[in-house]
C-alpha cells in the first residue's frame, strides 16, 4: 500500500511531511495535508496505484476473517469519453478515502508476437476488439483485489505496443474503480462489479480528445490516429462498446458531469459503511483473565512459546524493565534479548537431514534449513529493536515493514504503508515463505492481528508465521489472536500480567530527563485531568510491569 501516489516522489515527501523528516508516526497523515492539496493530489490520482488519504482501519472481525470485499465499480465508454477523468472525480469527490484504486483495462492487452507488433506500428492491428484483451487474466487479478487478497497485475506501454516483464503490485483497496472501453463486455468481469457507469460522449468530442492525447502522451501521428479510428475504434465501438451501456446502472455524461459524480460518490459512500467499529477496544476486553507467570500458558494458549525463565533471562529483564537504565544499556540489552529471541523462533522452521564430512574425514549427519524463502516484517516502529537479533541469527535475511499507527482518537489500529518482501508480494512465493513477524509486545494484539491479516490476504500460510516479541499482556488480545489464527506461533520473552488503558500525551519526555527536572521546568511530565489528556492526547493500552515505550528508549 502506498500514500498519495500519482504526484513526483519530491512532492510527495512534503505533503506528507514538510519538514522532510520520516514519516509522522503518531498523527493520521491525513492532518499533514491541506484539503487544496489534497484535492489537486486524487485528480492527479494515477492509474493501478493505491491511494490513501487516511489508513486503513481493520477489515476484519474478531475471528480473523475478512468483513466484507472491497466495493467494485465498473466504468466503460468510447476510446477518450473521459473514463479515466469520471473515476479521478469519483475518487476526490469522494474526500475522505480509506483506500482507492482505478484499475484500467489497458494493463490486460494480451502480449503481442512480433508479427503483431509489425502490424501495431502499421495501425492495422485491430486494439479494439474483446479479444485483443486478456479477458479471464483481468477478471481473476480483479477477484483477488476484491477479495482482499494482493495481486500483481500486467504493466502495458503503449509506445511499445507490449506488456512490460514486470508487474505491478497491488493491495488493500476497499474501493475499486475498473475503468477501460471493454469494462462491462465480459460476463465474468460484469458479476464483480457493485456498481456499472457507461459514459455517453460524442462521437467528434471523443475523436478530438483521442488525437490530442495520442499525439501528445502515446507517441502517435494524426494520419496514424485517424486511420486507426476509422478502420477499428469506430467500428467496434458501434460493434462492442455502445452495445454494453444496456448493462449500465448508470449513464453519465462525457462533458459537463459534475452532477452525476457528485450523486455517484454519495452512492458509494453511503455503501461503504464504516467498518473499524472499535476493534482494538474490544480485542483488549475480551475474557480478560489474570495469569501470571507461573500458570501453565498451554492450556490457554497453545501456541504461545515463552522463554525459559533462567537467572540470566529475568537478569536481561531486571535491566530492560529499569526506567533508570540509560539508553546504549538499552540498546545492548535489546538486542541480547532479541537474538535469543530469534534463536528460540527459528526451531520452528523446517530442517532436512544434510550429512557432511569433517576436516578429520569422519561423517557428520546434520541437518540443515529445507525452506526456500525467509524473511522478517517490522511492525514499524516498535518492531524495529528486534531486528538485530534476526539479523544476528539469520544472516541477510530481507526485512519488510508495516506501519500500523492508531488512530488518534479512538485508538484503533490503521494500515499507513506497506513494504513488503518480494517473496510476500508474489503469492506463488508467499505461499510457501516462512515469515518472522516482529513486534516488541502484544497488548490488545491489534498490530498484530491487523500484521497477521496481512500476510494472510498474501496467502503466507498460518504455520509459516512466527511472531516475536518481547512481551505479551496475559489479559491483552492474545487470546483472541490465538482463537483467530490458531497456527501462528507466538514466541515472547515474558507474559505480562496488566493491561490498563491510558491517556498519552504527545511529547511525554523520555523518564531520565523527567526525573532530573526539577518541577515546573520545561520536561517535567504534567499531570492533566482525563479530559484534558483526552484532548490533547492519544489512547494507548499500557503493559504492567511492562517496559514502557520500547521503541522510543531505543531510538530517541
Ligand atoms: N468532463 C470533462 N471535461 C473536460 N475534459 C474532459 C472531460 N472528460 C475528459 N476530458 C479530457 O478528455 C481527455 C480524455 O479523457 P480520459 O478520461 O483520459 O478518457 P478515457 O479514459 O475515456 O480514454 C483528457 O484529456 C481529459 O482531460
Ligand atoms: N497499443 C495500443 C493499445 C490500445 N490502443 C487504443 O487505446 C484505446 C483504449 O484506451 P482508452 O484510454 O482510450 O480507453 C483503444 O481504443 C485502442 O485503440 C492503442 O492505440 N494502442
Amino acid at each position: 500500500m502506498q500514500n498519495i501516489e500519482g504526484v513526483d516522489k519530491k512532492k510527495q515527501a512534503q505533503l506528507l511531511d514538510p519538514s522532510g523528516a520520516r514519516p509522522p508516526l503518531s498523527r493520521s497523515i491525513t492532518t499533514t495535508l491541506n484539503p487544496s492539496a489534497r484535492s489537486e493530489v486524487l485528480l492527479q490520482a494515477k492509474k493501478n496505484t493505491i491511494l490513501t488519504s487516511h489508513g486503513r482501519p481493520p477489515w476484519y472481525g474478531e475471528d480473523g476473517k475478512h468483513l466484507s470485499e472491497a466495493f467494485v465499480i465498473g466504468i466503460a465508454g468510447g476510446s477518450a469519453s473521459g473514463k479515466t477523468h469520471v473515476a479521478r472525480c469519483i475518487v476526490q469527490a469522494l474526500g475522505s478515502i480509506p483506500t482507492v484504486v482505478i484499475l484500467s483495462q489497458d494493463s490486460f492487452y494480451k502480449r503481442h508476437s512480433p508479427e503483431d507488433l509489425k502490424l501495431a506500428f502499421a495501425n492495422r492491428y485491430d486494439f479494439d476488439h474483446p479479444d485483443a484483451i486478456d479477458m479471464p487474466l483481468f477478471a481473476s487479478c480483479l477477484a483477488d483485489l476484491k477479495a482482499g487478497r494482493q495481486s500483481n497485475i500486467p504493466i502495458y506501454s503503449f509506445k511499445d505496443h507490449q506488456r512490460l516483464d514486470e508487474t505491478k503490485y497491488l493491495y488493500g483497496a476497499s474501493i475499486i474503480i475498473v475503468e477501460g472501453i471493454l469494462a462491462l463486455h465480459d460476463p465474468e468481469l460484469r458479476s464483480l462489479y457493485d456498481l456499472k457507469i457507461f459514459v455517453q460522449c460524442d462521437s467528434d468530442l471523443m475523436l478530438a480528445r483521442r488525437i490530442r492525447r495520442d499525439v501528445h502522451e502515446r507517441g502517435r501521428s494524426v494520419e496514424g490516429v485517424l486511420e486507426q479510428y476509422l478502420r477499428y475504434v469506430k467500428p467496434a465501438y458501434d460493434n462492442f462498446v455502445q452495445p454494453t451501456s444496456r448493462y449500465a446502472d448508470i449513464i453519465v455524461p462525457g462533458s459537463d458531469n459534475t452532477v452525476a459524480i457528485d450523486l455517484i460518490a454519495t452512492h458509494i459512500r453511503r455503501k461503504i459503511d464504516d467498518r473499524s467499529s472499535y476493534l482494538r477496544e474490544r480485542l483488549a476486553k475480551i475474557a480478560p483473565r489474570d495469569l501470571t507467570p507461573g500458570d501453565c500458558y498451554d492450556q490457554y494458549f497453545p501456541n504461545l512459546i515463552v522463554l525459559p525463565q533462567t537467572p540470566q533471562v529475568r537478569g536481561i529483564f531486571t535491566i530492560l524493565r529499569d526506567r533508570t537504565t540509560p539508553r546504549e544499556d538499552f540498546i545492548f540489552f535489546t538486542d541480547r534479548l532479541s537474538t535469543y529471541l530469534s534463536e528460540k523462533a527459528v526451531e520452528f522452521l523446517p530442517f532436512k537431514p544434510r550429512t557432511v564430512t569433517t576436516p578429520v574425514g569422519a561423517a557428520y549427519h546434520g541437518k540443515e534449513l529445507s525452506v526456500e524463502h525467509v524473511c522478517g516484517v517490522s511492525i514499524l516502529r516498535s518492531g524495529g529493536p528486534l531486528e538485530q537479533g534476526l539479523r544476528r541469527v539469520i544472516q541477510d535475511i530481507r526485512m519488510g515493514s508495516l506501519l500500523i499507527q492508531s488512530e488518534v482518537h479512538t485508538g484503533e489500529p490503521l494500515l499507513l504503508h506497506s513494504m513488503l518482501p518480494v517473496c510476500i508480494r508474489q503469492r506463488n512465493l508467499a505461499q510457501n515463505s516462512y515469515v518472522f513477524l516482529l513486534d516488541a509486545q502484544i497488548g490488545t494484539g491489534a498490530a498484530a492481528f491487523m500484521a497477521i491479516r496481512v500476510l494472510l490476504d498474501h496467502g503466507v500460510p498460518q504455520e509459516n508465521i512466527i511472531f516475536v516479541t518481547f512481551i505479551v499482556a496475559a489479559c491483552g488480545g492474545v487470546r483472541v489472536l490465538q482463537r483467530a489464527f490458531p497456527r501462528v506461533r507466538i514466541v515472547c520473552g515474558a507474559v505480562d500480567p496488566v493491561l490498563r488503558e491510558s491517556w498519552a500525551l504527545w511529547d511525554t519526555p523520555p523518564p531520565q530527563e523527567a526525573k532530573e527536572s526539577e518541577p515546573g521546568t520545561p520536561g517535567t511530565p504534567t499531570v492533566k485531568t482525563k479530559q484534558e489528556a483526552e484532548a490533547e492526547g492519544r489512547k494507548v493500552w499500557v503493559v504492567e510491569p511492562g517496559m514502557g515505550h520500547i521503541g522510543d528508549r531505543y531510538y530517541l
